[in-house]
């Protein structure tokens, strides 16, 4: 669904305000997420990118202001109804011996999908071509504890794709990457903001002019999202 044909936003945040404890992080934030937009967001350590998205993402609370994405308040209801593709700073890389195949990671992104069991033919199609964009085709039945950080990463993009996501969100998902992963990273960003109007939240401390394609830099100052 393309949210730009009755303009709400894919995100909106309104004057928020969070604190951990006596820490204030998000101070009075305003913020909005167009669809089809690919916002670079980046900032000094601690200055509260993971909390920003954990609030979006609702495992936070705001102390003050709203949150709404594709106009709803983030509530379970909205994450059943849209989807939206997370992809996280390289965790598999912790544990060497997650026991699970890139086949078996890149069907569990097709959970909930109603073509998921019921059409296992162009299931499987699906995750080949996934795959395929990020040159790992040949990896389908390897150990994911195998691979490389950076093919990892390129798995888990993968898998946040083929769920066909309305949002992604990607947090320091590139960080220590290899530069040939970070190149492919980065073409398939682009193509899929640019030929299928994917909105992108991507956090990253750096090689932002890497990210060709992104139409919006944004950072995190003082609690304040500043463009
Ligand atoms: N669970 C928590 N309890 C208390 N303070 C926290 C908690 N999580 C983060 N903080 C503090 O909140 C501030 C913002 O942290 P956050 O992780 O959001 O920043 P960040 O911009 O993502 O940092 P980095 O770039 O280093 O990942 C920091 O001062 C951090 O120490």
């Amino acid at each position: 669904m393309n949210n730009q044909e009755n303009s709400v936003p894919d995100a909106e945040i309104e004057n928020m305000t969070f604190s951990y404890s006596s820490l204030p992080v998000i101070d009075h934030m305003n913020f909005i997420l167009n669809s089809g937009d690919y916002v670079i967001l980046t900032g000094e350590n601690g200055c509260g990118k993971s909390t920003f998205l954990k609030l979006l993402l609702g495992e936070l609370i705001p102390r003050q202001g709203k949150i709404y994405l594709f106009g709803q308040t983030v509530s379970p209801a909205v994450f059943r109804r849209f989807y939206i593709g997370y992809v996280p700073q390289n965790s598999i890389s912790k544990n060497q011996n997650f026991p699970a195949t890139v086949g078996e990671i890149m069907w569990t992104g097709l959970y909930g999908k109603p073509y998921h069991k019921r059409k296992r033919r162009q299931s499987e199609e699906k995750i080949c071509s996934a795959l395929s964009e990020l040159e790992m085709q040949d990896y389908l039945g390897r150990q994911i504890g195998e691979l490389s950080g950076g093919q990892q990463q390129r798995i888990m993009l993968a898998r946040a794709l083929i769920s066909m996501p309305q949002l992604l969100i990607l947090d320091e998902s590139t960080a220590g990457m290899d530069a040939h992963s970070l190149e492919l990273f980065c073409q398939v960003l682009e193509k899929q903001n640019h030929e299928n109007k994917l909105t992108i939240l991507l956090v990253t401390h750096g090689n932002t002019e890497k990210f060709h394609g992104a139409n919006r830099y944004v950072t995190i100052e003082n609690g304040r999202m500043i463009e």
